[in-house]
């Protein structure tokens, strides 16, 4: 297998300075935060969650210990249906979490629990904070006030080189978030290049198979502009589940998805709704090989993606989570917020201007 062609006089300032390789022009998009690097201004460390990649994080108790301290509080508390869980499950917590944006008030006060094996979906208004409330859990905004804890440690701050959380957080936007400039291989195996000392045969070895779990062949060489909107996604999902397999330490991972299938025609989202849950633990790739991610997390307004991809939801109205349950409840629940936003009425509690 050929190894990709990495040009190294084109790279980015930025991209140079944060010891990255493959970033090649100033309109890039900047990972954390999705913009062009010339405008975002965010520096960029190693292991910091990028469009459709995975925070590198260590095992819980090793190293700097400043970041994520023991939250006391936790040791039982109520899960799923009212029963009560062990909190050893928790992967991801959002304790009271506020989020505002100059005088706008986006998350209110939001509190929930991903556990370890779930398929979780977010649905809710539009402008409601269901994008938000995945950038608080990838580390990539910090709340306000509130907590967000990770296995039992309080994050503090935005997620960085010296978080050790014992989870990987992985992030696939909306936009699929690909780097424009570089090919599909350089997209999908960003992460290995960048964070790996895996030599680049390998890494294409990795790509390929990676590709392959997401039912696509023959594209690394391919630009992102020569993708339907729909191999986007997929190239984005594969970039957010490949992994140096000679690590000898797989922590639980965690993907968070942002309308995964927003635009795409019902095929191409079915499509996609069962890449998603192949790649869970519980499920088996396009390859046949067990699936490695522990929990999802999907944020939709698709009614497919809803019943096909994920097994709880959360609602949130208002920057707060007003109900949740499992998702055959959701087109039978009586609360008056559910009810309108299941059967699209625009008479309700749910008020658009
Ligand atoms: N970085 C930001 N700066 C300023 N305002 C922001 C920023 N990010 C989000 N907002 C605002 O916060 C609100 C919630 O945005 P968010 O994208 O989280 O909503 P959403 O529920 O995902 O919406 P949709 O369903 O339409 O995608 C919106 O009014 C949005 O304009």
């Amino acid at each position: 297998m050929a190894s990709p062609s990495i040009p190294a006089a084109l790279r980015h300032p930025h991209a140079h300075a944060a010891g990255l390789r493959l970033l090649r022009s100033s309109g890039d998009p900047c990972p954390p935060c999705t913009l062009p690097f010339r405008l975002c201004g965010v520096p960029l460390k190693k292991g910091h969650v990028y469009a459709g990649a995975v925070s590198a994080t260590r095992s819980p108790g090793l190293g700097n210990a400043e970041n994520l301290r023991e939250s006391p509080s936790l040791s039982r508390s109520w899960g799923m249906n009212g029963q009560i869980g062990d909190d050893h499950d928790i992967l991801i917590e959002c304790r009271d979490v506020h989020k505002s944006f100059g005088n706008k008030k986006v998350l209110n006060g939001i509190s929930f629990k991903i556990r370890h094996g779930e398929a979780v979906g977010i649905i809710g208004p539009s402008g409601t904070g269901k994008s938000t409330v995945l950038k608080v859990m990838a580390g990539l905004l910090a709340p306000d006030k509130g907590d967000v804890i990770i296995c039992g440690r309080k994050r503090h701050g935005l997620v960085s080189d010296e978080d050790i959380s014992g989870v990987r957080i992985g992030l696939v936007f909306q936009s699929a978030a690909l780097f424009d400039s570089l090919t599909v291989r350089e997209n999908v195996g960003f992460l290995l290049y960048e964070n790996s000392s895996l030599p680049e045969e390998r890494i294409a070895t990795l790509v390929t198979e990676t590709l392959a779990a997401v039912g696509l062949k023959g594209v690394e060489d391919r630009m992102p502009s020569e993708l339907s909107g729909g191999m986007k996604k997929r190239v984005a999902l594969a970039r957010s589940i490949i992994y140096d397999d000679t690590k000898e330490t797989i922590e639980p991972e965690v993907i968070l998805y942002d309308e995964p299938t927003a635009g795409l025609d019902p095929i191409a989202s079915t499509v996609v709704e069962d890449l998603i849950r192949s790649v869970h633990v519980t499920g088996k790739d396009a390859l046949g090989k067990p699936g490695k991610i522990a929990s999802y997390v999907v944020v939709t307004h698709q009614h497919s993606t809803i019943k096909r991809a994920v097994d709880r939801l959360l609602f949130l109205h208002e920057g707060k989570v007003v109900w949740e349950g499992m998702t055959q409840e959701f087109t039978t629940s009586t609360n008056p917020i559910v009810k309108q936003f299941a059967s699209g009425s625009l008479d309700g509690p749910i008020r658009y201007f």
